[in-house]
């Protein structure tokens, strides 16, 4: 490993994958589906992958290429055709507990209020009730929410509805985070504002990320790596380590020569020229 892609003793940014202990690995994995006619087919194939601990990843590839089914392997939710699905050591028969999902769409409860939305997770991991006010006051205020928190979904933005999402994931605090376009229905700045959020939590949580996105700059943007993925059947057809410096300014990084060279490689691959 060269100086430029060495990580200092002192950074809290992820830990090569060959320096950290693996948190997923996926051993020959495909997934098969059977479609309304009745026939099956092969949606992922031959899909090898490991991420290690405190790892930010992100996926990407064109829509319908097994992004999705990808994640949804790694949380559980359903069995591999073939090969396996292993989280901190275990192989994965369903949800691991240590385990936390955040979708395009938030999945908020819309009669609850930014702070009882909040609570579900702390609630879900088992924090004790005197400790839970003084946690949902902390991430409320993380998440610049301070002002909404007794506002229900409805009265919110999509961003600011997402921010709650993230809230109820962070006081879930799940050591893998998978999220599935979280923030893909979201406007061009509420988005960078998102991923800038999402980056300074992540650097002080120390939490593995698993990010799916269409988004190739929000990919190169967060990551510590990118997995390119290609259709028919869905697989993993390159992956780059992302050489930015850490602590990394989401939207200032976008300047660098290494970044959009990076970004030209990944549509090239994608096969958008
Ligand atoms: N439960 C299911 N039953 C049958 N087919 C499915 C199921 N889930 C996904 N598929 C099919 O598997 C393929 C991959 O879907 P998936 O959602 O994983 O792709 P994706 O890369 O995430 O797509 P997008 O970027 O559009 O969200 C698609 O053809 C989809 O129709």
């Amino acid at each position: 490993m060269d100086d430029k892609t060495r990580i200092a003793p002192n950074q809290t940014a992820a830990l090569r994958p060959e320096e950290a202990r693996p948190r997923v690995v996926l051993e020959g994995v495909g997934k098969d589906f059977t479609g309304t006619d009745g026939a099956t087919f092969t949606v992922l194939d031959k899909v090898d992958l490991t991420i290690a601990d405190r790892e930010f990843i992100a996926i990407v590839g064109p829509s319908g290429c097994g992004k999705s089914t990808l994640l949804r392997l790694i949380s559980g939710l359903m069995p591999p055709t073939r090969g396996q699905v292993i989280v901190d050591g275990a192989t994965v028969t369903e949800p691991p507990p240590d385990v936390g999902f955040m979708f395009q769409r938030d999945t908020l409860m819309p009669w609850a209020t930014v702070a009882q939305n909040i609570a579900l997770g702390l609630e879900l991991n088992g924090t004790p009730k005197g400790e839970r006010d003084a946690r949902i006051a902390e991430l409320i205020d993380l998440l610049g929410l301070t002002k909404f928190r007794d506002f229900r979904p409805a009265s919110l933005s999509g961003g600011m509805r997402q921010r709650v999402a993230l809230g109820r994931l962070l006081a879930y605090a799940p050591a893998l985070y998978l999220m599935d376009e979280p923030f893909g229905a979201l406007d061009a700045m509420t988005k960078m504002a998102m991923g800038r959020e999402l980056l300074r939590i992540w650097s002080r949580y120390d939490k593995s990320v698993v990010f799916v996105t269409h988004d190739i700059e929000e990919a190169v943007g967060l990551s510590d790596r990118v997995i390119v993925m290609a259709a028919g059947p869905g697989r993993i057809v390159s992956e780059y380590v992302v050489d930015l410096p850490r602590p990394r300014d989401f939207r200032a990084v976008r300047m660098m020569p290494e970044f959009r060279s990076l970004c030209e490689t990944i549509w090239h691959d994608i096969g958008v020229e």
